[in-house]
């Protein structure tokens, strides 16, 4: 995954954050505008974000922040103001869902709630063999197909005679994702697919698109307001504040040390077993309104970090090693008066970050920090950042024990 916004810096130089060399989707700064009582909300605004294959790439942010915007611009349901979207390198076209070139049919969206995408005077059976037919299949293919999926999904073949009523809304949600396979994914995206679920299933829904994604080489970006579900599931994470991603990279280095007080925020907001887990005292008010934004960081109003400079100058996200974050204290941009070189720095924040903003490199790159390509003082190995291993426990529901 990619999840970089560019950074003009005074001196010419471009940020741009590692991740992946071959993604499947792929937004390029990408913006999407509502008209709202004839004014406009920009609701995403110049989010660079990639899934490669076989990757689980995890969205969070509070309701508001634009989660479900960006899920429905990557598969063309909203169009973009700005920016681009790309499938495997062919742009995304706003068409809706139905009427979307085939080549686009290995890009799939599973909804919320899976009763609402599934028709209810349908048989099952005949759900899922729509997606074989549209593809060039025969109807006894169809069928067959269907109720190889099922059994993938694992749902009984008996399930394809009948009605989605019938079922539960785990067993929903299964039916909504066999039908996504029938056309052969290589990339899914999921806007929060299992919050409508109780948490037995929830959990069996998780396992079941991981799986995919081991087993199928599926990219998929998984978004959800449960953290810990991401945080368990997910190789990268993407945090978004009101339209904007303010930290990214590997989901284990961001849990555990997050750059960003946001991050931080709603790290410290997971249920813990010994109770603990609210919203803490220092984070104050709501996401605000898109509408009429802060000036400056975004965040800065609700940020218990916050210094003058965060709200006149606007923050963008800086490589911080493999991670990347939006902060004028922790990451901030060299030349800029909270600089390390300059008066005011945080010294609390991570090494990396030090390194990594001074350095003042542009290199993209998916398995070395970026100081190891660039910086002829940085020692090779131990600037090698590898990608975290795929294999991960299944996920567990009553695992809520936060950090
Ligand atoms: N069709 C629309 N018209 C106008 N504004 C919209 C529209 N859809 C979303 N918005 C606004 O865009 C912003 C982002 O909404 P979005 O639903 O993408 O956020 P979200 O993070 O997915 O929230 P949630 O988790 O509650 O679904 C919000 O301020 C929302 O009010």
């Amino acid at each position: 995954m990619t999840v970089s916004q560019e950074n003009p810096v005074t001196d010419g130089t471009v940020f741009s954050n590692p991740g992946s060399d071959n993604p499947v989707l792929a937004m390029t700064d990408a913006a999407v505008e509502y008209r709202r009582h004839g004014q406009r909300v920009r609701a995403l605004d110049g989010v660079d974000l990639t899934v490669a294959r076989g990757e689980v790439v995890g969205l969070v942010g509070e309701s508001g922040c634009g989660k479900s915007t960006l899920a429905r611009a990557a598969v063309g349901l909203v169009p973009l103001a700005a920016g681009t979207v790309s499938f495997e390198g062919e742009p995304v076209a706003p068409l809706g869902m139905r009427r979307r070139p085939g080549r686009l049919r290995g890009l799939q969206m599973v909804f919320q709630d899976p009763y609402e995408s599934l028709n209810p005077r349908r048989k099952v059976g005949e759900l899922i063999a729509d997606g074989v037919l549209l593809g060039g299949g025969s109807r006894s293919a169809g069928r067959a197909r269907a109720v190889e999926l099922l059994e993938r999904v694992g749902l009984p073949a008996t399930a394809a005679d009948g009605y989605p009523h019938e079922f539960s809304g785990g067993q929903r949600q299964r039916i909504a994702i066999a039908r996504t396979l029938a056309a052969k994914p290589s990339c899914l995206i999921a806007d929060e697919p299992i919050s409508a679920l109780d948490a037995s299933a929830q959990a069996q829904i998780a396992n079941l698109l991981t799986a995919l994604v081991r087993e199928e080489g599926i990219g998929l970006l998984l978004v959800s307001h449960d953290l810990s579900v991401v945080r368990q599931v997910a190789d990268r994470v993407a945090v978004m504040y009101l339209g904007r991603i303010v930290e990214s990279g590997e989901t284990a280095e961001v849990w555990s040390s997050p750059n960003h007080p946001y991050t931080e925020a709603l790290v410290a907001a997971i249920p813990r077993a010994d109770g603990a887990g609210v919203l803490p005292a220092d984070l104050p008010g709501d996401v605000p309104d898109p509408a009429s934004p802060p000036s400056g960081c975004r965040f800065h109003p609700r940020c218990p970090i916050a210094r003058d400079e965060c709200a006149s100058t606007e923050q963008r996200l800086v490589p911080l090693g493999s991670r990347a974050a939006a902060c004028h204290v922790r990451a901030p941009l060299p030349g800029t008066a909270l600089d390390p070189a300059g008066a005011g720095a945080d010294d609390s924040r991570p090494q990396a970050s030090g390194a990594a903003s001074l350095c003042g490199l542009s290199t993209r790159t998916s398995s070395t920090c970026w100081p190891a390509r660039c910086c002829p003082r940085a020692p090779s190995r131990s600037h090698q950042t590898a990608r975290s291993p795929r294999s991960r426990p299944p996920f567990r529901p009553a695992c809520r024990t936060g950090r």
